[in-house]
């Protein structure tokens, strides 16, 4: 397993090799609390998430994995330190920019689907926009469709989908404004192997066939498996990294860290 420091230049805000990146943070710090009840969920985070990639971002219960992927995509805010997606210092925002960020030009899925019931998997999926009022773009919704395999399921409610045609939906709603970085938090935590196995794939496929970014955390190593890289994380700190993983070779690396 390659060590971070290693293989990635830390701090000078790019990467050493050409690869361009969508998203970086540099010295990351965010801590809960204060006095003796402090935990520092980050202490001080170098990591680059490269753009047209799929990264998984993993390690141990509480070692800081949701916390990073929440400080990335302004969902909170970081003690210090800096974090850029799409060229936006999304450290220096207010709340305000941080929720415009968040709607405009970044996508997301989470473990629990969060479709509105009483709306359509085309109207759920289309949401953002029209929330936004910004156009559907017809091609792109139907590339997306075929690409979760949904289109005949379109006019369906929620309750008549599978746990993992809804979260299929989910992810069509993230991808369907072309989002600059697609955030997964436990995409997979709530589905059976199939259903697990598919939605994996259509976020590889979003990668490969739709020129996304997505940064997924999983504990599942056969999930991070689908990734380009995935990235370590233990106490707070990112502890290595991976490229092309296995299921096998992410074993061997978990067990390393303990
Ligand atoms: N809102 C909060 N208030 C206080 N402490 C928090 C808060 N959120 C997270 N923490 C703490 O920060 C640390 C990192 O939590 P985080 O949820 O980022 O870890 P994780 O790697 O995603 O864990 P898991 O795999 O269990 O979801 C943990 O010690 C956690 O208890």
């Amino acid at each position: 397993m390659g060590r971070h420091s290693d293989d990635r230049a830390p701090t000078d805000g790019a990467p050493r090799d050409d690869r361009p990146v969508i998203a970086h943070a540099r010295a990351l710090v965010k801590t809960y609390g204060t006095g003796d009840t402090t935990v520092r969920a980050l202490a001080g985070i170098d990591v680059d998430f490269v753009r047209g990639e799929l990264t998984a971002i993993m390690g141990p219960s509480g070692s800081g994995k949701s916390t990073l992927m929440h400080c990335m995509a302004g969902l909170d805010d970081a003690t210090s330190g800096t974090v850029v997606v799409d060229g936006e210092d999304v450290s220096g925002m207010s709340e305000r920019q941080r929720t415009r960020l968040r709607r405009t030009r970044l996508g997301f899925v989470f473990q629990a689907y969060n479709l509105v019931p009483t709306l359509t998997a085309a109207e759920n999926i289309t949401l953002p926009l029209d929330i936004a009022r910004r156009a559907v773009d017809r091609d792109h919704f139907d590339a997306v469709v075929d690409a979760v395999g949904l289109r005949d399921r379109l006019h369906h409610r929620p309750n008549e989908l599978s746990g993992g045609q809804q979260q299929r939906v989910a992810c069509a709603r993230a991808l369907v404004s072309r989002p600059a970085v697609v955030f997964a938090d436990e995409p997979t935590g709530n589905l059976d192997s199939r259903s697990s196995g598919e939605v994996l794939a259509f976020l590889r496929r979003s990668v490969d066939d739709l020129g996304q970014s997505v940064v997924m955390v999983t504990h599942d190593p056969s999930a991070a498996a689908v990734a380009h890289r995935v990235v370590f994380l233990a106490d707070g700190r990112l502890v290595g990294e991976l490229a092309h993983p296995t299921a096998d070779t992410i074993l061997d690396a978990l067990r390393e860290l303990g």
